[in-house]
């Protein structure tokens, strides 16, 4: 597949043509979705697919609707009202926006990370098995388990393994955000959305969080809104650019950087704007 025809996935209906390239399935692909804030048109006509256990990076400008397409994939939008999805968001397949796809099950396949690490006001502990409590019964010895194989996957368990009593209110913001993506792992979804899990983070914590995506993408499917392209560059496997709402251009991480086929692509990852 060429340049030419990533470009071609992300402008037109048949976006599979970028994930499937490569041989990895789509796990979730927009639909000529557009998005409205109250009639303000945020996304308009986006075809975008993420990949089966792949990252899948989107870049652009600030106000381009990163964020807003990344919370569309969760329906995050839906409690609050002059708020309004049209189109298709597919999950395996089914569409996550008729409302008669259950909440309760997209969340529980798809995961969110925010971000400012949000940690619940109770100990390191709790932050895991909360979430675990909402959907299963388990007894104390399998939610011990459950939580030691959260934090392991979260790369913290070494750090709090002593300290699990703790309020988690206590760990360094590094910590608090590798807390926060282990709270979604331990609900074993299939997918994790992360928007921006490193712009409140330092270098080093930001290094952590890198490393954790790059090991994650074996069990998990992701995507990740960033600001910084050194960190699409690294972590992703594929990179969307945006530009007002529209999604320019779509394809391999290295050849959207390397080889861009739209201007508008190639003069944001110059740095001539945004
Ligand atoms: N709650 C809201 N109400 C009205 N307009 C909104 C709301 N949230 C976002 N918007 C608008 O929708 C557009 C897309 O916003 P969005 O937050 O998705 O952009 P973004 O690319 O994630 O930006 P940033 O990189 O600055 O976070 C912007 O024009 C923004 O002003």
């Amino acid at each position: 597949m060429t340049d030419a025809h990533f470009a071609v996935a992300a402008s037109a209906a048949p976006a599979a043509a970028a994930a499937s390239a490569t041989g990895a399935r789509p796990k979730m692909a927009a639909r000529n979705l557009d998005f409205y804030y109250n009639g303000f048109h945020a996304l308009k006509s986006v075809n975008f697919e993420i990949a089966e256990k792949r990252v899948t990076a989107l870049i652009g400008p600030s106000g381009c609707g990163k964020s807003t397409l990344l919370r569309v994939f969760n329906r995050i939008y839906s409690i609050y009202p002059k708020l309004e999805a049209k189109g298709e968001v597919l999950l395996d397949g089914d569409n996550i926006l008729d409302p008669r796809f259950p909440l309760n099950r997209l969340r529980s396949k798809v995961g969110m990370v925010f971000q400012k690490p949000v940690p619940f006001p109770m100990s390191i502990y709790d932050n895991i098995a909360y979430g675990i409590r909402h959907y299963e019964k388990l007894p104390k010895s399998a939610m011990d388990v459950r939580v030691e194989q959260a934090l392991t996957q979260g790369a913290l368990w070494g750090e709090v393994k002593d300290k699990l009593k703790q309020s988690a209110l206590g760990l360094s913001g590094g910590q608090q955000q590798r807390l926060c993506i282990a709270r979604a792992i331990a609900l074993r979804p299939e997918v994790i959305l992360l928007d921006e899990p490193t712009s409140a983070l330092d270098p080093i914590a930001t290094g952590k969080i890198e490393q954790l995506i790059s090991e994650l993408k074996n069990d998990f499917t992701i995507a990740i809104v960033t600001h910084n392209m050194q960190q699409a560059a690294r972590c992703s496997d594929y990179t969307a650019f945006m530009y007002l709402g529209e999604l320019v251009e779509f394809g391999e991480t290295e050849t959207l950087f390397t080889k861009p086929t739209k201007t508008q692509t190639e003069d944001y990852i110059t740095g001539r704007f945004g």
